[in-house]
Formats: C-alpha cells, sequence, structure tokens
C-alpha cells in the first residue's frame, strides 16, 4: 500500500451507534429547494434542458439576472409541520437538506455572507423551523452543503497563481466558519451530506478536506459523513489512493444503484434519486420518464437488500408548495410502508442467492429474512434457496399475516406456490431460519 497521511483513517464500516442509527433508517428524503425554484426551469420564454438547480449556468441566463433573484424569494406558503408530516407518511426516517446550493445562497441567515434569506423578503431563517418540524415527527436531519459557491468572490476552481491561493485560503476559512455556524445554530442535526467537491481547489488540498472533517467531528462527535468530502493527498476521492473509502459511507450513487452485493465491497452506501430523469430543483415542466411509485419501491427495496440506504428527492416551489405529482408519489410509497416498511427499516443483506422474483432482506441481526417480490412468474412459484444449514420453519404473507406451506424440493430449495399472481403492489413474504437441515422439519409438505 502507498503511504498516505489524508486517505482512509479507518479499515471496515463506522460500528458507533450513531452510525447504527443512520443504517437502521434506510429510507431518506431529499429536498432541494431555493432561487433556482423562481425560475423552475424556465427563461424569458425559453425552457432549461438541464437540471432546475443548474440554470444560472445555463447561456440563457445573463449571471446578474439570477443574482437578483434573491429580492423576489418570499416562500409565504411554507409550512414546515406540513412538509415534516408529508415525509412521515411516506415512511422517510431522515431528511438532507439543502442549506446552500451551488448559487451560494443560504437559506440560513449566516453570519458570515450577505447573500442569505436575511436578505429576501421572507428574511426569516428557513432552516430551524424545518429542522425542529422533522425531529418532532421523530425524522432526522442531516444538511447539505456545497462547497462550490458561485457566488463568493474568493471560490476559485482551480488555484493558478498567488493571488489564487489567498483567495483559496480565504474560501477554506469562509466554508470552515459556515459549517461551524450551521452545527452551532442546529445541534440536532446528524450528518453533513457534501456535494460540490469536484473542482481542482478542492481535490488538490486533501490535506485540507481531511483536517475539515476531523474538525467537524470534534465539534459534534457522532456526525455521519459521506465519501464526497475526501481527497487524499494525491487527489484521489471517495476512495483514496488505496482503494479505501473515505468518509463514512460511499455517497457515489447519485441517480443510480449498484447491481449486486459485490458491486458495494462490504463498504455502508447510500443512493440519492430523482423523481424525473434528472431534477432537483423545482422545474415547472418535468420532460421524460417520471417513476412510479412501484419504480420507486424497488429502488428502494433493491437498495436495502444490497446493504444500502435510499433518498428520494423532491423539489418544493418557490411559494413552499410541493407539486402534485410528489404528493402524490409520497403517499403511494406510504401506503406501502404503512403495511410492509417493517421490511426495509433495519434491513440488510440477506446472504440468500438472488432470485428473479425480487429482493432477500434481513431483518438485521436476526434470522428473519422478509421476501420482497416483484417479478411474480407465470408458473405463480416463487423458489427459495437457503443458504447451506439454514432450515426453514416458518412462511407468513405479510399482507393478512397469513401462514403459508411451501413445497420442499429437497435439500435447501422450496416453492412457495402464489394463489393469487395478480397485485398492483411488491408482495412481501416473511421466512422464519433457523441454522440446522431441513431433512425432519415437518412444517412443510413433502415434494409430491
Ligand atoms: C454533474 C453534476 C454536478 C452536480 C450535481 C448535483 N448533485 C445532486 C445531488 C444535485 O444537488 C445536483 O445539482 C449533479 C450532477
Amino acid at each position: 500500500t502507498i503511504a498516505l497521511k489524508h486517505g482512509a483513517h479507518r479499515i471496515g464500516n463506522r460500528t458507533d451507534a450513531d452510525m447504527a442509527r443512520w443504517r437502521s433508517l434506510r429510507f431518506g428524503q431529499f429536498i432541494h429547494w431555493g432561487l433556482y425554484a423562481i425560475p423552475a426551469g424556465e427563461w424569458n420564454g425559453k425552457t432549461y434542458n438541464g437540471a432546475a438547480e443548474w440554470i444560472r449556468s445555463w447561456k440563457e441566463m445573463p449571471h446578474e439576472a439570477y443574482d437578483q433573484l434573491y429580492k423576489q424569494f418570499n416562500p409565504v406558503n411554507f409550512n414546515p409541520q406540513q412538509w415534516a408530516a408529508q415525509a412521515k407518511a411516506m415512511g422517510a426516517k431522515y431528511m438532507i437538506i439543502t442549506t446552500k446550493h451551488h448559487d451560494g445562497f443560504c437559506l440560513w441567515p449566516s453570519k458570515y455572507s450577505k447573500y442569505t434569506i436575511a436578505a429576501s423578503p421572507w428574511k426569516k431563517d428557513l432552516l430551524g423551523p424545518m429542522i425542529d418540524a422533522y425531529n418532532k415527527a421523530g425524522i432526522d436531519v442531516h444538511l447539505y452543503f456545497s462547497i462550490i459557491d458561485w457566488n463568493h468572490p474568493d471560490y476559485r476552481a482551480s488555484l493558478k497563481n498567488a493571488a489564487d491561493s489567498a483567495a483559496g485560503k480565504r474560501f477554506q476559512v469562509f466554508v470552515k466558519n459556515q459549517l461551524a455556524e450551521l452545527l452551532q445554530r442546529y445541534p440536532t442535526v446528524k450528518g453533513f451530506w457534501f456535494d460540490g467537491t469536484w473542482d481542482d481547489s478542492w481535490k488538490n488540498d486533501g490535506a485540507f478536506s481531511d483536517e475539515l472533517e476531523q474538525y467537524l467531528q470534534s465539534l459534534h462527535p457522532g456526525l455521519v459523513m459521506g465519501s464526497r468530502l475526501r481527497a487524499d493527498e494525491k487527489g484521489a476521492r471517495h476512495f483514496d489512493s488505496n482503494g479505501r473509502l473515505m468518509g463514512d459511507y460511499e455517497q457515489g450513487w447519485e441517480r443510480k444503484l449498484p447491481a449486486t452485493i459485490a458491486d458495494v465491497h462490504g463498504n455502508d452506501w447510500e443512493a440519492v434519486m430523482t423523481v424525473p430523469e434528472n431534477q432537483w430543483g423545482y422545474h415547472a415542466k418535468w420532460m421524460g420518464h417520471v417513476k412510479t411509485v412501484n419504480e420507486i419501491l424497488e429502488m428502494l427495496v433493491k437498495s436495502v437488500s444490497l446493504n444500502g440506504n435510499f433518498v428520494l428527492n423532491f423539489g418544493p416551489k418557490a411559494d413552499g408548495t410541493y407539486r402534485t405529482e410528489e404528493q402524490q408519489l409520497a403517499a403511494g410509497i406510504g401506503e406501502w410502508m404503512k403495511v410492509n416498511g417493517v421490511a426495509v427499516y433495519d434491513g440488510a443483506y440477506a446472504g440468500f442467492e438472488k432470485q428473479d422474483w425480487g429482493y432477500y432482506i434481513r431483518k438485521a441481526g436476526t434470522d428473519s429474512v422478509y421476501m420482497v417480490v416483484f417479478n411474480i412468474p407465470v408458473s405463480g412459484s416463487l423458489r427459495v434457496k437457503l443458504p447451506a444449514r439454514t432450515a426453514l420453519t416458518g412462511v407468513t404473507m405479510l399482507q393478512g399475516n397469513t401462514a403459508l406451506t411451501p413445497e420442499w424440493v429437497g435439500r435447501n430449495e422450496y416453492f412457495i406456490h402464489l394463489q393469487n399472481r395478480q397485485t398492483a403492489s411488491p408482495v412481501v413474504i416473511l421466512l422464519k431460519t433457523e441454522k440446522g437441515e431441513n431433512k425432519d422439519k415437518g412444517n412443510v409438505e413433502k415434494a409430491k
């Protein structure tokens, strides 16, 4: 291995209570909210085809025009209790809010910047009421923070000369101050979700990112921070130059999921997902495919079956309300989670051989394994292959709490025959297992 001062400081996953809590929550809500919701992907009668929160980089949007938008930001319909109730009903157990996106606009009245909510007609802090409402609803809050800051005069994408380096130093102090300020103002937050760390100015100062991470941990022990913050001293990101994950979980799964357990290399990880193809902030016109409840449920279940967390993004409008599609999606997901969330929360990789009908999720640390069925075969028979020396002692259909009698086809293989092949939602079956062979288990019928 290469000697590194600013690479991964830990081999393997964190085992402390704060990380165990993060891992147990499994399902989160991302919220992208800011000035970009005002143009909402449109300007001067033209539609921006990129992600709405990136409209400032569109050639049709003059920087000066964007940089005046804060004078209009006045979310008169903002209702944090309603936001939290919607998230709770959906079954989200944690929420990630954009405190400051790449445009540099702060949703809190930071004392280190003039470009904040205090300068808007709304004037008041938006983060405090949101964090309080979500915490009261039993939902943890993590803070999204963009290192890139298009508004700050000292931000440099790369450091080309002494003047750049001086500006870069001032900018690092600014970042450190804002992050400490956020922890001081919002002590109940459980982590930071960093973004905008791909520029050379950041990548080439692995020492700073390392010291910053340790500084934040010292201010707020137990803080959960993903792999996107750090670079090592050779500019390697997410994984250091020895291939070891930096940060507390792999944070690279943005709008994509791992295919198999091999893809996650035993690390904690989290996927963040948009409802349309690629919109985080509010865009008036969603183009292309909009994901359905069942598509989202499959991504959530697949993530948990591969030992990961899944975070679904919402983009509130400038007035503080949610678009109908997002409200309906949240409600539909919540319907299923109300009955079946038990298979998601505290879920983990089961260690069973993957079958075509769907996913196995082990209730962490127990002998209970859930089958979440998305693809009922035309035969109606679900094949179950248990790991060696694992006996099946019970099978229950969650809906209606109905005991099922599988057909034993020899050794560790069974068929579960579903009577009803029509279903509008994923079917959840609970398998009770224990160590041992299956030869004399009277609980299942012998192959005819
Ligand atoms: C190329 C690219 C840069 C930044 C992003 C940001 N990360 C997401 C979590 C959103 O915040 C998006 O604006 C996405 C793609």
